[in-house]
This record gives structure tokens, C-alpha cells and sequence, in this order.
């Protein structure tokens, strides 16, 4: 098999974003969940997303984990590489987009590669290198309150800096705006100057098109999917990939529903708002989980008496900023944020083994516990549920042999999200979803 895309992303719901927007754009591709051993059997794919959680793991790790991706990838005879990483440029000084896209680059022998971050459908644009979420910069979004990866600097050129010793340069609008020659030419006049890490302003999906056009050749690219929805149609223009009459199909869905969430971003602070406003939850509380064992089964007696009368149930750690912060000062960021994923993954082991088989987590970090704490380790992907968001499958004993699971970036999905999202699984399943425009 020889892959036409490898993308390594730097956690598991990028890594659903991004085989998401593959998938809309018309590629055959499956998610992998970790770097696969000798025994994984693929499907017939044109590109496959490695989803890592690397995101918030010490940088010498995280390039550690995302060369032995790389070496994987290679060995599947993959032409171009695509590091994944957040829309909202989730990182601190020390790294990891930096020492990883810089250990990629060399061990591809590539000269230059791009930063594109930008997902318009999702608000997330950049202008004159500052990275805004709808109309605020990144600092004033929200994201300067993330548990792990406070973001309070929307300049990405001088943040970026701050995490490699290689020159960081810019590919304004202006320059997009002349099109696909004048970009190549800045690049390259770039390149020769040493710039080995370009970041790239972009408004729309007409920017998109141009920079996929300008870097279809280049061995790593890296950035948000917004640009995963545009290369496909470079691919094809090129006659390397063929049209796909279907993908994303899934099977019919069975079992109880369940939403676990442990992001604490505003978007999914409202989601689970409004999600409670209608249906049954509980919060679980990191300080109380210090404690001993007897929160979480709390957690787990209420989950299962709500299941038992139909569900959907919602256990959340969610919290606003001054919660989060209380039980960071109390226990540390890395400590508050483990006991929260640890009891995520022992929950969703539990319900999945007694019946749950429509599985929605909010929160990159947690579903890289959720997962990996349920032992998947390939998704199938669906349609979706809101841009960003897909339904996907996986082999599981119980539930019918399959696992539905909706894995939401922190910011995405809308106010309704947990609720709609069991509505438009069923929808996916039964063959009544109507067609959408990829975009
Ligand atoms: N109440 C809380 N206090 C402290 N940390 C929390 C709390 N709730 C969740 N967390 C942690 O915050 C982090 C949220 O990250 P993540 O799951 O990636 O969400 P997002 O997608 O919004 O970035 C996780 O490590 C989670 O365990
Ligand atoms: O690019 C994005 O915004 C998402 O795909 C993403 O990376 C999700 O990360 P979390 O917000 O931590 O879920």
C-alpha cells in the first residue's frame, strides 16, 4: 500500500478533524490511534492520521513519539507528511510545535515547511501572523484560560520563535492574494534566506487553495485541517487521486449513550449548560478524586441508574476558569488534570463494557484518556456532526462489535451539541442524512 497522505497529529480529536475533512474532501482515510504495530490490518486508504497525545507530554517526547510515526508513515511508502496540530496553536514556549515540526523537517530532509493553523468554517483565521477565534484575537478567546496550554500571545510568528532556533517567516495575505506563483516564488525567496518555518495569514478557503496548491511537493506540511480540506483537490488535479463514490459510511448504532467531558473551554462549558437543561449529569470534582476512591463510584452508581432508564447520561468535570484554577493550586496542573483523565477512562471502560455503545467525549486531552483507556485502536470515519466533529466506528466486543464514539475538540460543536449529536448519529446510520457540501 502507498499512502498519498501520512498526517501525525499531535491529539485525538485534531487527528478526527483532520481524517474528517480528508474524508469530506473525498480521501479514503482511516485513524489510527498510537503508532500501529506489525499486526494492524489496514483498509485500502489513501492517507492515514496518526493521532498521538503529544501535545502537553515533554518536548523531547513528543518528538520522540512523532519520529517514530514519521518512521511508520515512511515505511508505507507515504509521499507527503502532515503534522496536525490545533487551530488555536495549543502550546507553550518550550514547544511542541517547534522541536516536533523541527525534527520532522530534518529527517524528511526538507528545506522549508508551512504553518497553516487557520479553519475559517471554525472562525479560526490569520492575519498578518495573529491568530484570531471569530472576531477576537487568540489571547482574549477563551484560550488564554486552557488548563494545559494557556495561549497569550496571538502572534504566532514571534511565539513560534520562542520554540525553535531556526528563523520564522511570514506569507501575508497580501502576497496569497497574487495567487499560486507569487506564494511559490515567496516561499522559495524565503527558503533561500534560511526561513525554514513560514507562517501562512489565512482569511478563507481561497487561501487555503492557493497554499495547497504552493505545497503539494513539499515533504511536511503542518497545521490545523483547514488545509486538509484543500490538498485533496491539489491531488486530484494532479491525477494521483482517484474519485471515491462513498466514504464515511457506518454501521447502525446500538447500545446506551453516554457523553463524558473534561474540556473546560467556553464553548463546551455552554454545551454542557444546555445539555443539562434537559437531561441528567454529574460533575466529578478533581479535589474529591484526590481523596480516595469513593467520588468516582458515586460518578459511576448515578451514570448507571440514568442508563438503565435510557440515557443519555453526562459526566463532566468541566469547570470555569476559577474552579479549574482552585484545584490546579491545590494539586498541581499536570496532578488536577491526570486524576480527571484517569477517572474519564476508567468510567468509559466500565459503561462501554456494560452496555454504553454511543459514546460522545468532549476534549482532546480526554479522549486521548478515553480511548486509550478502552483500547481502540483504529476509527472508521462518518459524517459529522458539526464541522470538525464526525462520527466514527470501532471494532469493540459487545455493543453489536461496534463502538460508536464522537470525539469534540474542547471548542468546537454547537451550543446543542451533546444532545443533537445522538440524533445525527442515528440519521448517519439508517441512511436518512442528506447530503452536505464538503465545506
Ligand atoms: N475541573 C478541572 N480542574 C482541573 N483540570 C481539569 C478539570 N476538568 C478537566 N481538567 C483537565 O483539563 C484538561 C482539558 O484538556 P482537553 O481534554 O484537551 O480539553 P480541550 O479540548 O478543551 O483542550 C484535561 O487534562 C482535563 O483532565
Ligand atoms: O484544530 C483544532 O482546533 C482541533 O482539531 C484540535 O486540535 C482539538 O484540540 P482540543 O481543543 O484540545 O480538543
Amino acid at each position: 500500500m502507498a499512502l498519498l497522505l501520512g498526517a501525525i497529529a499531535d491529539d485525538f480529536t485534531g487527528a478526527t478533524d483532520l481524517a474528517n475533512n480528508l474524508v469530506r474532501a473525498g480521501m479514503r482515510c482511516v485513524q489510527v490511534l498510537g503508532v500501529p504495530d506489525s499486526s494492524i490490518e489496514l483498509p485500502d486508504v489513501d492517507a492515514v492520521v496518526v493521532a498521538l497525545k503529544s501535545r502537553s507530554i515533554p518536548a523531547d517526547e513528543a518528538v520522540a513519539q512523532s519520529l517514530e510515526a514519521l518512521e511508520w508513515l515512511q515505511a508505507q511508502g507515504t509521499r507527503q507528511i502532515f503534522f496536525k496540530y490545533c487551530s488555536t496553536f495549543d502550546s507553550t514556549e518550550e514547544g511542541n510545535i517547534g522541536p516536533v515540526s523541527d525534527a520532522l523537517l530534518e529527517h524528511l530532509s526538507g528545506r522549508q515547511t508551512v504553518m497553516v493553523p487557520a479553519f475559517p468554517i471554525n472562525g479560526r483565521t490569520v492575519y498578518q501572523g495573529h491568530l484570531f477565534v471569530g472576531d477576537r484575537l487568540l489571547n482574549e478567546s477563551g484560550m488564554e484560560h486552557h488548563p494545559l496550554t494557556p495561549m497569550t500571545d496571538a502572534d504566532l510568528v514571534r511565539f513560534l520563535a520562542r520554540q525553535t532556533p531556526h528563523p520564522v517567516g511570514l506569507t501575508s495575505r497580501t502576497v496569497l492574494s497574487q495567487g499560486v506563483d507569487a506564494t511559490s516564488r515567496h516561499l522559495g525567496s524565503l527558503a533561500e534566506q534560511g526561513v525554514r518555518h513560514v507562517i501562512c495569514d489565512t482569511l478563507d478557503e481561497n487561501d487555503l487553495d492557493v497554499l495547497a496548491d504552493a505545497v503539494v511537493d513539499y515533504p511536511l506540511v503542518t497545521g490545523g485541517s483547514g488545509l486538509g480540506l484543500a490538498l485533496p483537490d491539489q491531488y486530484r488535479r494532479r491525477g494521483w487521486l482517484q474519485p471515491v463514490a462513498e466514504p464515511g459510511r457506518l454501521d447502525k448504532a446500538t447500545g446506551s449513550a453516554l457523553v463524558l467531558s473534561g474540556s473546560c473551554s467556553r464553548a463546551t462549558l455552554a454545551q454542557v449548560a444546555r445539555f443539562l437543561e434537559h437531561y441528567p449529569g454529574i460533575a466529578l470534582d478533581p479535589l474529591a478524586l484526590s481523596k480516595g476512591d469513593e467520588h468516582l463510584a458515586q460518578a459511576l452508581a448515578f451514570a448507571r441508574e440514568q442508563l438503565a432508564s435510557g440515557g443519555p447520561v453526562l459526566i463532566y468535570a468541566s469547570a470555569d476558569p476559577e474552579r479549574v484554577k482552585a484545584a490546579q493550586d491545590a494539586l498541581g496542573v499536570a496532578r488536577a488534570g491526570e486524576l480527571v483523565e484517569h477517572a474519564m477512562g476508567q468510567l468509559a471502560s466500565c459503561l462501554v463494557d456494560e452496555g454504553v455503545g454511543r459514546l460522545v467525549v468532549a476534549g482532546g486531552e480526554t479522549s486521548g484518556a478515553v480511548v486509550t483507556a478502552l483500547g481502540v485502536r483504529q476509527l472508521r470515519i462518518g459524517g459529522q456532526i458539526d464541522p470538525g466533529v464526525p462520527w466514527t466506528q470501532s471494532p469493540m466486543p459487545g455493543c453489536d462489535g461496534q463502538l460508536s464514539l464522537a470525539l469534540k475538540s474542547g471548542n468546537f460543536g454547537g451550543e446543542d451539541f451533546f444532545s443533537r449529536a445522538f440524533g445525527v448519529l442515528d440519521e448517519l446510520t439508517t441512511g436518512r442524512a442528506g447530503h452536505e457540501s464538503a465545506r
